[in-house]
């Protein structure tokens, strides 16, 4: 019997799904499977895919000749994975191969090194062969070696070891083999942390709603815990049961959490068996992990968003540490939501889901006051500690009476207290550069982005102007381009202004600026947050990056320098982005021993969400939160879609967008609501034009078949169209 099989491949090809069948040659028809990577050809090139079905083959179908199958490669996804693509590729209207794409390892090989052994005896070698004779006798004793093991044990240098084995081998008495050696990744270690700790009553409340949806109804837990309750500890309890029962766990936390502290911390609760997967990774890094997790090896994954796609096959729990974090989101194609995929993957492989935060996102936080999840509360920090106080400071009273600077009096003055007391400071901004704007005084001129329609950000380090969404950069000007006035002026601070601020009020005090610009390089971030964790620096000054998950003990005083910049974002979000923020970053002070302090500088005292931050009303702002999306149809109470259009032509993509909307108006009016097209906030970017169009649903299967719809409509546009699920940006 002859067989055929559907391969997803990875081309750019018009027709939607991406999917063709070929036919199985004979000598590879008995070991084939499902998830088997495979070179197929394609337009007189050859291509690799993944086979998606397999059928035995009965008739001929079609008019034309079926090619075949060239090979099959080494590797393999596990079933589960494809399945879980199927339904990805439906809910997102994307081709199954771009999630496909996401499961599988990296294109390089294993990393493989020499080692040697002795295989004959018989030989003598001559003693004034000396290097060989030690060489040897070292040999002797241990099973293989390699060349540096060699070197290092015998005191020799390389290069007259690797002479005594080149010699040594010809005559026959050694022999030489390959090994495969894992690349390891993140090496640095801080001291550990293998402490016994007697969990508090209401974490052994949690683990045990979390064991009890483990082992019966596999609903989804979400803990809220405020910040620094233990969660970090519940979660290793948990997999511990996991693994008890013989299961796996993928653990997914933000980027930033993945310190050396956390690494280190899973490194000894999980020795041998823990694998990491973020965007740092080498390729080579991501190929050895890959294949750690899939030989069942690494039993327990730790990663950032794309390690929900890890190839597990036993899966048991999958865990999201402050699920409330947008950088679970893929922000491009294809734009799938971590947290979505998780729930489709739990369900199918039969594991049980658990969220975690100290700031749940309005939409989980809604689907646990309707029973959909279990909700576990940790309400109290960890020995006897308590959360730090944070008070509001209203700029505009600063402003009032004489004081320009980005420090509040109160800042400054608990700044110089905290340093006197020896205590560590964090300052946070959620802005990078020095100034966000450059403007002429007189003619009101500001210096913006050739390519796209946003201000430059001034960076003092190079004095240049930057745009920070295509990295376009030019000498910041003395003169003013227009006018020729020399009343150039910087407007709006950045984390790199806070930094030279600090060091003009405190010149003797070390600091430490992590932001995009500080950390680009593989492993600064780790290096940094080391640094800082054991006393390198007093004062850390950073963006975003700060906020999450970091456990400092000895941070006493934090100052969020604008609470304002998320609340001004045109987005329905902002309100509750601004409240997770200001709970976050407040929440990394006071862990230790002396109690925390927080200073909150906004221009808008009166706002809901700064006000509930600061008196820990978590309830009462999510109360208000839903019922303004309520009233304005918002997610959790609809779902959202959001429709892109980018071209260079402003004129086609009105036309095209309009022509959209028509058809979607006429098809699905019924079921949906429509905004647009209308630019974009960010109107041009790179030199494209971009606008959205909005679409609003109850029913989320009349979206899913839009997304599909839009796969159909997409075919020979003009313009380049995207569909985003459940957009977190809209911008
Ligand atoms: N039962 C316990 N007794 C004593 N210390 C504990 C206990 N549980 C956890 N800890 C310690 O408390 C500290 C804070 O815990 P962890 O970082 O997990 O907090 P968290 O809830 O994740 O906070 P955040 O949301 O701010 O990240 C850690 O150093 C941890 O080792
Ligand atoms: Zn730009």
């Amino acid at each position: 019997m002859i067989k055929t099989c559907l391969v997803a491949v990875d081309v750019r090809h018009p027709k939607a799904k991406r999917e063709y069948t070929y036919l199985v040659p004979e000598d590879i028809a008995s070991s084939i499977n499902i998830g088997d990577l495979v070179c197929v050809p394609f337009n007189n090139i050859k291509v690799t895919g993944v086979v998606t079905e397999l059928f035995d083959f009965i008739e001929k179908t079609t008019d034309y000749e079926l090619k075949a199958v060239i090979s099959k490669e080494a590797i393999s996804l596990p079933m589960e994975l494809v399945d879980l693509s199927k339904l990805l590729a439906e809910y997102y209207g994307t081709p199954i191969v771009d999630f496909l794409k996401l499961m599988l390892p990296p294109k390089v090989s294993s990393k493989t090194e020499s080692v040697y052994s002795v295989c004959s005896t018989d030989k003598v070698i001559s003693s004034r062969a000396f290097n060989q004779k030690r060489v040897l006798e070292y040999l002797k004793n241990v099973e293989t070696a390699t060349v540096h093991d060699i070197s290092e044990n015998l005191k020799m240098p390389i290069a007259s070891v690797r002479s005594a084995l080149t010699a040594l081998t010809e005559k026959g008495v050694i022999k030489r083999d390959y090994r495969v050696v894992r690349r390891r990744p993140m090496v640095i270690t801080t001291n550990n942390i293998c402490e016994h700790i007697n969990l508090t009553i209401e974490q052994q409340n949690a683990l045990t709603t979390i064991i009890k949806n483990f082992n019966d109804s596999k609903r989804t837990t979400l803990i809220y815990g405020v910040t620094g309750s233990g969660k970090t500890e519940v979660y290793i309890r948990a997999i511990e049961n996991v693994l008890k029962a013989g299961k796996k766990v993928i653990m997914l936390v933000p980027e930033i959490s993945l310190t050396p502290q956390m690494l280190s911390i899973f490194r000894s609760r999980f020795p041998g068996k823990t694998a990491v997967l973020h965007s740092k990774l080498s390729q080579g890094e991501r190929f050895d992990e890959w294949q750690r997790i899939y030989s069942g090896e690494a039993l327990v994954v730790l990663g950032a968003r794309s390690a929900i796609f890890a190839p597990i096959k036993d899966l048991g729990m999958i865990i999201i540490d402050e699920e409330h974090e947008s950088s679970y989101k893929n922000g491009e194609h294809p734009y799938y939501d971590a947290r979505t995929v998780a729930e489709f993957r739990a369900k199918k492989q039969n594991a049980s889901l658990v969220l975690g935060s100290a700031t749940p996102s309005v939409e989980s936080f809604y689907k646990a006051a309707k029973q959909e999840y279990s909700l576990a509360k940790l309400t109290k920090r960890v020995s006897g500690r308590s959360l730090p106080k944070l008070e509001i400071i209203d700029m505009r009273e600063e402003l009032k009476s004489g004081n320009r600077h980005i420090f509040s009096r109160k800042l400054l003055s608990g700044m110089k207290e905290t340093l006197e007391k020896h205590k560590q400071i964090i300052l946070f901004l959620n802005r990078r550069g020095h100034s966000t704007f450059v403007i002429c005084r007189d003619c009101g001129f500001v210096l913006k982005c050739k390519y796209c329609d946003i201000a430059l950000t001034y960076h003092f380090e190079d004095k240049s102007g930057k745009c920070h969404y295509c990295g376009y950069s030019i000498k910041a000007p003395d003169i003013c381009p227009k006018c020729k006035s020399r009343n150039i002026r910087y407007f709006g601070a950045g984390t790199e202004k806070v930094e030279q601020e600090v060091k003009r009020f405190f010149p003797k005090c070390r600091t430490i600026r992590i932001d995009s610009d500080s950390t680009s390089r593989k492993g600064s971030l780790e290096k940094m947050l080391l640094n800082f964790k054991r006393g390198g620096a007093q004062i850390l000054i950073g963006t975003q990056t700060v906020a999450k998950g970091l456990n400092f003990p000895d941070v006493a005083l934090v100052g969020i320098i604008s609470a304002d910049t998320a609340l001004n974002m045109p987005d329905f979000r902002s309100g509750e982005r601004t409240f997770q923020l200001i709970t976050q970053v407040a929440g990394r002070s006071g862990r230790g021993d002396t109690p925390g302090m927080v200073y909150v500088q906004t221009y808008t005292p009166e706002s809901f969400a700064i006000r509930a931050a600061c008196n820990f009303d978590i309830s009462g702002f999510y109360q208000e939160e839903l019922k303004i999306r309520r009233e304005a149809l918002y997610p959790p109470f609809c779902h959202m879609l959001n429709i892109v259009f980018k071209s260079r032509y402003e004129d086609l993509i009105k036309k095209e967008a309009e022509e959209v909307r028509q058809i979607l108006y006429q098809k699905y009016n019924n079921d949906i609501e429509i905004y647009g097209p209308v630019p974009a906030p960010r109107s041009k970017i790179k030199d494209n034009y971009r606008y959205n169009i909005l679409l609003k649903s109850k029913q989320i299967q009349t979206l899913v078949n839009i997304c599909n719809h839009m796969q159909i409509l997409n075919n020979n546009r003009k313009v380049d169209m995207s569909w985003d699920m459940e957009p977190l940006d809209l911008l």
